[in-house]
């Protein structure tokens, strides 16, 4: 077997399916579709489709609004600073509570709103489980003080899971705006804007077999947003830019996809994680972090003691397998863990994790083709290892 993709938590590969639905777009419909001519507005119908496809499948109602952007960063970004400039231009004092293991899109931000513009911001810990409580979020949410509840669906290192119904549903008893980071959720576990009161919700395609370059930023209706980018009227002026159709068609078909394969990965694509991670535990000295009944089914996060993360990345990278030490974008920082940290795990694991994150596409005799790698490069690395 040439190469086993286990890194599906950092992007995904574009569905066959999803590519075939892109292509015309790029040489015969291939109009701005902000161009009152046919080349524009022949684009239409299938954006109108695609944005029905992403309404449908995070439950969201026809007047709610999705705004097409580049990726959730920018999304998470531009929730961040709008509610930011929003309590700014009511002279009023911005304090938002986030969580100490949100995507680095949610923290930097926080972190350059408290360092350049003086916010107060809120950093809820985790349990022993590696989850946001309620408890938590009850003995910080300011109301009138506070402005924004921001939490992440599902973490992306560790897969566990937030109660976000209840965390939404406490928030909005107070009258706070509540946002979460969905980009691990949507397309793994079933998303409902219906059960879940958050008024603003990021999304990115690539996590779920779309291209990488877009996302959504879903608005519940009767909430504003102050944009980050201006220019053109695109996004009923949320959002300037023109917008990528293709980009759109992709991720459209794609969430689609991704809802109808829910079952699928409850089922099948959990069971192959399940018979990876049973594997990965039969090793002596070895831990994966947080319940896997807490977790999305894909994900595995597990600490091998004695081994370096990125020792042992480099030995499956040498077998072929892709996996990573934690999310993507912090692969090249060699400090412990974020999560690990927060998590409150000793120095030693926030230095061992690696990540295995499955698809709907990683089959049987790739994860038994992985098990035996696995033990082998685990065997061979402690054989060598200075601290095992
Ligand atoms: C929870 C969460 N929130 C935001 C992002 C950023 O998505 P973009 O569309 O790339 O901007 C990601 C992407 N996490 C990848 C790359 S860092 C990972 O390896 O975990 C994410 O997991």
């Amino acid at each position: 077997m040439e190469r086993i993709y286990l890194d599906s938590n950092a992007t995904t590969v574009v569905d066959p399916l999803v590519k075939q639905a892109m292509d015309p777009f790029y040489c015969q419909m291939y109009g701005n579709p902000n161009s009152l001519h046919r080349f524009g507005t022949e684009t239409h119908p299938a954006m109108s489709i695609a944005l029905d496809r992403m309404y449908k499948a995070i439950d969201a109602d026809d007047e709610d609004d999705i705004i097409i952007n580049g990726c959730a960063t920018e999304g998470n970004n531009t929730v961040l600073k709008s509610v930011f400039m929003d309590t700014l231009a009511k002279g009023e004092p911005c304090h938002i509570i986030t969580s100490q293991i949100e995507h680095p899109s949610v923290l930097k931000t926080c972190q350059y709103l408290e360092k350049e513009h003086g916010i107060e911001v809120t950093y809820l810990p985790v349990n022993k489980d590696g989850l946001v409580t309620l408890d938590s979020l009850k003995a910080h949410l300011v109301p009138g003080k506070t402005s924004l509840v921001s939490i992440m669906w599902a973490n992306n290192e560790t897969g566990l899971i937030n109660p976000i119904k209840e965390l939404a549903e406490y928030t909005k008893q107070n009258g706070v705006l509540f946002h979460t980071d969905a980009v691990q959720a949507v397309g793994k576990i079933p998303v409902s804007l219906k059960e879940v009161p958050a008024d603003y919700l990021t999304f990115s395609a690539h996590k779920f077999h779309g291209p990488i370059g877009v996302g959504g930023m879903y608005i519940r209706h009767g909430n504003t947003i102050t944009p980050l980018l201006h220019g053109g009227e695109q996004m009923g002026h949320k959002r300037a830019g023109t917008v990528n159709v293709p980009f759109v068609v992709g991720m459209g078909l794609a969430i689609e996809l991704a809802s109808q394969h829910l079952d699928y990965i409850d089922s099948d694509v959990r069971r192959l994680r399940n018979k990876l991670e049973d594997a990965i535990l039969a090793l002596p000295d070895t831990i994966v972090i947080g319940d896997r009944k807490y977790r999305t089914p894909n994900t595995i996060l597990a600490s091998f003691k004695g081994i370096e993360g990125e020792a042992f990345l480099w030995d499956l990278n040498q077998n072929g397998i892709a996996a990573s030490t934690g999310s993507a974008c912090s692969s090249e920082e060699l400090e412990a863990d974020a999560t690990f940290q927060a998590m409150d795990m000793d120095n030693n694991l926030s230095h061992t994790g690696v990540r295995f994150s499955l698809s709907r596409f990683t089959t049987e005799e790739e994860i038994d083709v992985s098990i035996e790698v696995i033990n082998k490069t685990v065997q061979r690395l402690r054989a060598i290892s200075s601290t095992y």
